[in-house]
């Protein structure tokens, strides 16, 4: 049986609070197959070091289209995205087209911690 896959991404500001997020639940996330954005996986596997954690491209270099690209072919069934709302980003447009996907593919999807928190625990 293959495990569910669970996508991690953090912007800068909130790296530190999903090291943290993952710390705590770690138990939860070896549960899932775990793909993450390049630093935010990096930081998660830091934090983690028993947890698997495939990384893709970092975000502004095309990470998050491709955690998209996999949403759309059903191979992400969870989304959790710990979104800075105060910086911009270059690829802003790339962040909107990762949302709007996991909508059209109605996946829960998480863009804060509190959120994820109550995600995770009806895992
Ligand atoms: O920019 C990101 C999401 O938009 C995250 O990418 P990194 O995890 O590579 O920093």
């Amino acid at each position: 049986m293959t495990l569910p896959c669970i996508a991690l991404i953090a912007h800068d500001q909130k790296k530190d609070d999903m090291a943290d997020f993952a710390r705590q639940h770690q138990k939860a996330l070896s549960r899932f197959r775990i793909v993450a954005t390049g630093t935010t996986g990096g930081k998660v596997q830091e934090a983690c070091p028993d947890l698997q954690v495939t990384r893709l491209r970092s975000g502004p270099l095309g990470g998050d289209q491709q955690i998209g690209a996999m949403i759309a072919t059903g191979d992400v069934d969870m989304l959790l995205f710990f979104i800075d709302p105060l910086t911009s980003m270059p690829h802003d447009v790339d962040v909107k087209a990762l949302t709007r996907l996991a909508t059209v593919y109605d996946i829960p999807m998480a863009l804060n911690r509190a959120t994820a928190e109550k995600l995770i625990d009806f895992q």
